[in-house]
């Protein structure tokens, strides 16, 4: 996969404290990574350095892409301000220097993609937490960054809207935008991302990456004079279980032919083949912390 950015041997030390250390890691074109780890592990602070707000002690970031990259950063809080949408997005884009016909056809476009256009006149003091934290992501996206920055973006709100901002979120991954993400909920990881990197006291503990499992249920029945059924035999991690004198039987696919041919063999009916694919995290690089960050 090609990468945006790659950040190498980032720290960061506020008055001598070491808050990140040698930081290193690539966010790919339309990846989705997510960053986890305790209270105090450093994520928002990375975040920041990422989208240039506050500069790194050491390390670099480096532009992959041939153009320079458009970061954009969702806040994990958003002000409740005396003004409507309209005036605050298209204010925003002012400040980013967007052209008026591009700006007033993009505001109109996310104002109906977010689901706000009804109360675009409202001004967003009157607005729920849900609605703040979409204009939020509203104002990062108006530019049409390459990478979106996101802190927490779910935390705080009622399962409605998270499911409502999972939604946008999941549109946007289908628009091809990039994103890191710092979040606690497991749906945003299940989901949505394709990666979690785990931070551990200022370093990169774990990488993974999400991928797919296939398996198949198999749901067949024996006859009387057969009570055995030594699933030892068939490869990988079966899973056999005894449902109303019927056995239900949960192989990788790929030893499904193997599972199959020995029910055969102990002249078995197979009343159901059911294929099924699990998401599942798969550790794809580990680090050993050598020492404990102060
Ligand atoms: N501007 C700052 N000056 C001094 N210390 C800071 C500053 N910003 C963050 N820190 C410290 O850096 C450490 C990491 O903070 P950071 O907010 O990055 O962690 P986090 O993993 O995002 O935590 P949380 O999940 O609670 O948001 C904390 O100990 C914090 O107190």
């Amino acid at each position: 996969m090609e990468d945006i950015i790659r950040l190498e041997h980032i720290s960061k030390e506020y008055d001598q404290r070491v808050v990140l250390q040698d930081v290193t890691f690539s966010i790919g074109i339309k990846e989705i990574v997510a960053l986890i780890g305790a209270n105090g592990s450093g994520k928002s602070t990375l975040l920041r350095i990422i989208c240039g707000l506050i500069r790194p002690s050491s390390g670099k970031i480096h532009n992959n892409l041939a153009k320079e990259t458009k970061i954009s950063y969702v806040p994990e809080r958003f002000p409740k301000l005396r003004l409507t949408t309209q005036e605050y997005l298209l204010s925003m884009g002012k400040i980013q220097g967007l052209h008026k016909k591009f700006m007033n056809r993009r505001v109109k476009e996310l104002m109906d993609q977010f689901g706000l256009t009804e109360v675009r006149d409202r001004r967003m003091n009157f607005f729920s937490k849900g609605m703040l934290q979409k204009v939020n992501i509203m104002q990062a996206v108006l530019s049409q960054p390459d990478l979106l920055v996101l802190d927490e973006p779910l935390s705080g709100l009622d399962a409605t809207s998270q499911q409502d901002l999972l939604g946008l979120l999941q549109e946007m991954k289908q628009q091809d935008i990039s994103m890191i993400m710092t979040c606690h909920e497991s749906v945003l990881l299940d989901e949505l991302a394709n990666r979690t990197i785990s931070l551990q006291q200022g370093r990169v503990q774990l990488h993974s990456i999400q991928g797919q499992k296939s398996y198949v249920t198999i749901h067949f029945k024996l006859p009387s004079n057969v009570s055995t059924f030594d699933i030892g035999q068939i490869g990988g991690v079966p899973n056999l279980e005894k449902v109303d004198g019927a056995y239900r039987l949960q192989v990788e696919s790929e030893f499904s032919d193997e599972a199959l041919l020995m029910i055969l063999n102990c002249n078995g009916s197979i009343w159901s083949v059911t294929p099924t694919e699990y998401k599942e995290w798969i550790i794809s690089e580990s680090i050993t912390i050598a020492g404990e960050v102060e």
